[in-house]
């Protein structure tokens, strides 16, 4: 199905904070990433029509929702939204709280059932929200939200008050909505974590700005970002896609941009997509190919750049396969004793440990 993105170009201004954010909001899960006090929340309420300073242009498709001459309200814009607390009406049972949704949607939306279904509220209709855990607050919440029939789904720390187990419960019924219900999902969070394993798209943002927008590998690989993301050494992201199992070694088999890898202590079937976090501390690098070693991914790279640190450690950007990027934090000792230069080839060897992450 061809869903239409939401396009905006959004401008605001309080004492001391200034927004100024353009963007694009595709299907699929958009995460909006920065620190506290950037402006997330802030953009969520202006595209959503609760922020009555806010000027510029949001088009759904062909619908203006706001531009200089049009101000859709809040209720006529198609949105759902979800906050941190589930902000259900305490006086109305968790049917009725969805009943209450249900009618008063605007235009065509998913169907009753199957947002029941999906978000594994079926037990819960006849509970009240006084009576419901965190956790089933928020998938109420969420089931309220696209019961209403929205053409985007803003979703502000929805997890960010529940503990890890609930947070890895519900965290996969969010990564399916776009898909199963045709909605683009909005995500603010402060997590890394949780952008890895639920976004396809991010925007970072700073001081009221999308500093970048992009692919969550490409965004997320940019030098330029890693001090907002707080990696402690040079990181890059691999999109990965679990091509088998070796069931003799208890293995599995990876396919990335730099080649195959090989992976232990996985949960995954063939097809299943993996994100990989891999830092500059993640490899090793040798002159030639070892016959043996416990490290069992070994890659050939071409060294591409080399950057000296304090403290004699260097970090070398290299290349691998078709293109993908790593890097390597070693000592100047053993950059000179391993000849490194711009274009020399090396064999990455890949730390086992490398963070995967399901997505
Ligand atoms: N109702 C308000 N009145 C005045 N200033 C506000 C209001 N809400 C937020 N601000 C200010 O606007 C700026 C952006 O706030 P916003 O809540 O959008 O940031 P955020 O990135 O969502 O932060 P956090 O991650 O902490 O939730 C901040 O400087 C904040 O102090």
């Amino acid at each position: 199905m061809n869903i239409p993105p939401v396009e905006f170009d959004l401008a605001l201004q309080r004492d001391g904070f200034a927004l100024k954010a353009a963007g694009v909001v595709p299907t699929g899960v958009t995460a909006v990433f920065g620190r506290s006090g950037c402006g997330k929340t802030t953009l969520l309420r202006c595209l959503a029509g609760f922020e009555a300073g806010c000027t510029g242009q949001i088009r759904h498709g062909d619908v203006v929702w706001q531009s200089a001459r049009v101000r859709q309200p809040a209720h006529r814009r198609r949105v759902g939204m979800v906050f941190q607390d589930a902000r259900l009406f305490a006086h109305l049972s968790v049917r009725q709280n969805l009943g209450y949704a249900y009618k008063r949607r605007r235009g065509r939306g998913p169907d009753w059932h199957e947002v029941v279904a999906a978000l594994g509220v079926e037990g819960l209709l006849d509970r009240w929200p006084a009576a419901l855990s965190g956790g089933e607050a928020q998938r109420v919440a969420l089931a309220r939200a696209l019961l209403t029939g929205p053409a985007l789904l803003l979703l502000d720390e929805p997890l960010a008050a529940l503990d890890y187990g609930r947070r890895r419960e519900i965290l996969p019924l969010i990564a399916g909505i776009p898909e199963r219900f045709s909605i683009p999902v909005v995500y603010v969070t402060h997590s890394r974590y949780e952008v890895l394993e639920l976004a396809d798209r991010v925007m970072l943002m700073e001081r009221g700005n999308i500093q970048a927008a992009g692919s969550v590998s490409e965004v997320f690989s940019n030098p330029d970002h890693w001090s907002l993301l707080g990696n402690m050494a040079p990181t890059v992201i691999w999109d990965a896609q679990v091509v088998a199992r070796d069931n003799d070694w208890g293995l599995t088999i990876l396919a990335t941009d730099a080649g195959r890898l090989r992976l232990g202590g996985l949960d995954v079937r063939p097809g299943q997509s993996l994100r990989l976090r891999l830092t500059a501390r993640d490899v090793v690098l040798v002159p030639g190919q070892p016959a043996v070693s416990s490290l069992l991914n070994t890659l050939s790279v071409q060294v591409d750049e080399i950057n000296d640190y304090p403290r004699g450690v260097v970090h070398v950007r290299l290349r691998a396969g078709s293109g993908a990027v790593l890097w390597a934090e070693i000592t100047r000792q053993a950059a000179a004793g391993l000849r490194l230069a711009s274009g020399r080839r090396l064999y990455a060897l890949i730390r086992p440990q490398v963070l995967r992450i399901n997505h």
